[in-house]
C-alpha cells in the first residue's frame, strides 16, 4: 500500500483518486477546518499540515488553489516530501517562488509543475533559450465559465466574444486565480517576459481552449488545445487531473513498480 496525500478535495482532487485502484492507495486528504464531504473507502482526511506530514505521504499533489500553495508547500518540501503543484500561478509571486525553491533544496524534495490543463510545454522549454522568442497565450472559454466577470463589467457575451483580459502572466494568473494557472505555466516554460496573454469569454468556445502561438528563430508553432471541462467544474479542464496523474506516476515510477494506476 503507498500513502499519498492532496490538498483540496474538489473537482481535479476526486478524478485523480478515481484514476487509481482503491486498493492500491491509502489517500490522505487535507482538508480546511469544518469540511465534510463524504469520502469513499480508502480516503482519509486531516485538516492541518502537520497531520499530513506525520502520514508520511510519498507524494502530495496540491489540487485547491493558489493560497493553498502558498500556506503548505514549503512546509511540505522541508519535511522531504515531494509535490506536485496544480496552482502554478501561485509561483507569480516571486518571494513564494524562490521560498519554494529552497524548501526544495532545503528538504532534498522534488517540485513538480505539471503541464495540466495545456500541452506542448517541451517546445516553449526548447526556445526559451532563444531571446527573440515570443509567445501569445490566449485562454477562450464559454460564458458560462465567467459567469461573474462578465457581470462584474455589465456584460453577457451571449452574442458576441468578449476579452476580458490583456496583460502579462503574472497580473493574468493573479486577477484570475481560479483560471489562469495555464497561462503562468506557459511563463514557467519559457520565460514570463517572452509571454503575452488574452482571455476571451467566447459563446462560440466548443470547450475550455487554449491557444498557445509562439515566434522565434527556430521557427513558428501554434498548439490549440479545446478541453472539456471537467465533470464537478466546468471552469477546470477534465484534461488537468489527468496531467497530473501522469506526474503522479512518473514521480513515483508506479509501472515500474507494479503499482499500477487504471489505464
Ligand atoms: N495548472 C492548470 O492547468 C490548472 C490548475 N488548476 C488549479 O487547481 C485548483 C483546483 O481546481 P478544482 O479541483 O477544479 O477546484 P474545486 O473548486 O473543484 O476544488 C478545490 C477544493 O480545494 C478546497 N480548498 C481550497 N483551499 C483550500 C485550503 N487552503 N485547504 C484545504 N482545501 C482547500 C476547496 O474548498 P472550498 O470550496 O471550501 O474553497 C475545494 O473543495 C484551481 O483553483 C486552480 O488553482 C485548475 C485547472 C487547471
Ligand atoms: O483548466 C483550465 O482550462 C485552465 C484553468 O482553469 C487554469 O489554468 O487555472
Amino acid at each position: 500500500m503507498t500513502t499519498l496525500g492532496v490538498i483540496g478535495y474538489g473537482a481535479i482532487a476526486r478524478e485523480i483518486v478515481s484514476a487509481f485502484s482503491a486498493d492500491a492507495i491509502d489517500w490522505v486528504m487535507l482538508l480546511r477546518e469544518g469540511a465534510n464531504p463524504e469520502l469513499p473507502a480508502g480516503v482519509s482526511a486531516v485538516t492541518r499540515i502537520e497531520q499530513l506530514i506525520d502520514a508520511r505521504p510519498e507524494a502530495v499533489v496540491e489540487a485547491a488553489g493558489q493560497e493553498a500553495v502558498a500556506a503548505y508547500v514549503p512546509a511540505l518540501l522541508e519535511a522531504g516530501i515531494p509535490t506536485i503543484i496544480a496552482s502554478v500561478g501561485a509561483l507569480a509571486d516571486a518571494p513564494l517562488h524562490a521560498r519554494i525553491t529552497a524548501a526544495g533544496r532545503n528538504g532534498g524534495a522534488r517540485v513538480v509543475l505539471p503541464a495540466g490543463a495545456l500541452g506542448g510545454l517541451d517546445y516553449l522549454r526548447a526556445i526559451a533559450a532563444l531571446p527573440d522568442a515570443r509567445v501569445r497565450y490566449t485562454s477562450r472559454k464559454p460564458p458560462v465559465a465567467w459567469k461573474a466577470e462578465l457581470a462584474a463589467l455589465g456584460l453577457s457575451a451571449e452574442d458576441d466574444a468578449v476579452t476580458l483580459f490583456e496583460g502579462t502572466p503574472a497580473e493574468a494568473a493573479t486577477a484570475y486565480p481560479k483560471n489562469l494557472n495555464a497561462a503562468f505555466a506557459v511563463a514557467l516554460a519559457v520565460g514570463a517576459d517572452k509571454v503575452t496573454v488574452r482571455v476571451i469569454a467566447d459563446p462560440k468556445a466548443g470547450g475550455n481552449s487554449h491557444e498557445i502561438e509562439a515566434e522565434s528563430a527556430a521557427g513558428t508553432a501554434s498548439f490549440s488545445l479545446v478541453n472539456a471541462p471537467s465533470a464537478g467544474n466546468p471552469k477546470t479542464s477534465a484534461l488537468t487531473a489527468l496531467s497530473l496523474v501522469a506526474a503522479l506516476r512518473d514521480l513515483l515510477d508506479m509501472d515500474l513498480l507494479g503499482m499500477g494506476g487504471r489505464r
